[in-house]
């Protein structure tokens, strides 16, 4: 079992009501991947993941989830979801401890108060993204790359075999972008398999195994970083057109120097 793809997808349709936004994607992940899905603004990346959640709607094709089909699939804690844009309030009260806490509410019944196998993992969680010594801290006085590792220690409370990720480092400086990657660098020597949604590649190049591309809707490269490098050699950063699939690419010596920011579209954000 332990071969089963933590994600199968053939032909998968996802949108919203009867709007389709993602179309006939077919792609696996297995264990221990750590895929950067990236594509133009609106080309249907966070729609996509969204479908894995439950959060946009499943309009066709299989999407299968560690072994059962999503129509079927009750085990949402094994996912981990880390959505975009979000940070947390300032207007409610917290510390980094009970923000993680949160993370392991769906694992026990409302009524069981927490033990020490919910605080050791919670531990584990705010360790792994290098906060256990702010825990006590009020989160509204962290920055929004700390908050963002709160919110990533959250969904790792939980355990899940998987981690998906909307745009961990948009919106977060150079230095705090540098902290995320090497936080999600050591979650994944430790083998989490990541689905990671982003717009900055380059901060990301050490940690990714393999890249899917998306462009309106549908996946139009799906192949190695060092095959996916190659084939923006030469290319303008902003490209948005030319996705060379892995066999039409070649290959390259690595990826860590060569990928600087071969994205389709640059994002700006404030
Ligand atoms: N809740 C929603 N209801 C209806 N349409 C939506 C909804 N959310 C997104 N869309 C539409 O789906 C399309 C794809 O959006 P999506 O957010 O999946 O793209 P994306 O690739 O993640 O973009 P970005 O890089 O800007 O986050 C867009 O046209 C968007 O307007």
């Amino acid at each position: 079992m332990t071969d089963t793809p933590l994600i199968s997808l053939r032909s998968a349709t996802f949108g919203y009501a009867d709007r389709t936004v993602v179309e006939g994607v077919t792609l696996t992940q297995g264990p221990g991947e750590v895929i950067a899905l990236l594509g133009p603004n609106g080309s249907g990346k966070s729609t996509l993941v969204k479908g894995l959640l439950g959060l946009s709607d499943h309009l066709g094709g299989e999407v299968v989830l560690f072994g059962t089909p999503l129509a079927r699939f009750r085990e949402k804690p094994r996912i981990g979801y880390v959505p975009q844009r979000h940070s947390l309030s300032s207007s409610v009260r917290a510390t980094v401890r009970e923000v993680v806490e949160v993370g392991r509410l769906p694992l026990r019944p409302f009524w069981r108060p927490s033990g020490s196998e919910d605080a050791r993992a919670v531990d584990e969680a705010l360790d792994a993204v290098g906060l256990r010594d702010r825990e006590r801290e009020d989160v509204a006085t962290l920055s929004g790359g700390q908050q963002r590792r709160v919110l990533i220690a959250r969904a790792l409370a939980a355990g899940p075999d998987l981690l998906v990720m909307d745009e961990p480092t948009a919106g977060v400086d150079a230095a705090n972008q540098a902290v995320l990657a090497e936080v999600l660098s050591g979650l994944a020597a430790r083998g989490t398999s990541m689905l990671i949604v982003t717009h900055e590649l380059a901060a990301l190049r050490d940690v990714v195994t393999r890249i899917v591309c998306m462009d309106a809707g549908h996946v139009d490269f799906d192949g190695a970083p060092t095959a996916w490098a190659s084939g923006h050699r030469g290319h303008e950063a902003g490209d948005a057109h030319h996705h060379p699939s892995p066999t039409e690419a070649g290959h390259s010596p690595g990826l860590a120097g060569i990928v600087t920011d071969t994205l389709p579209t640059r994002e700006v954000r404030p």
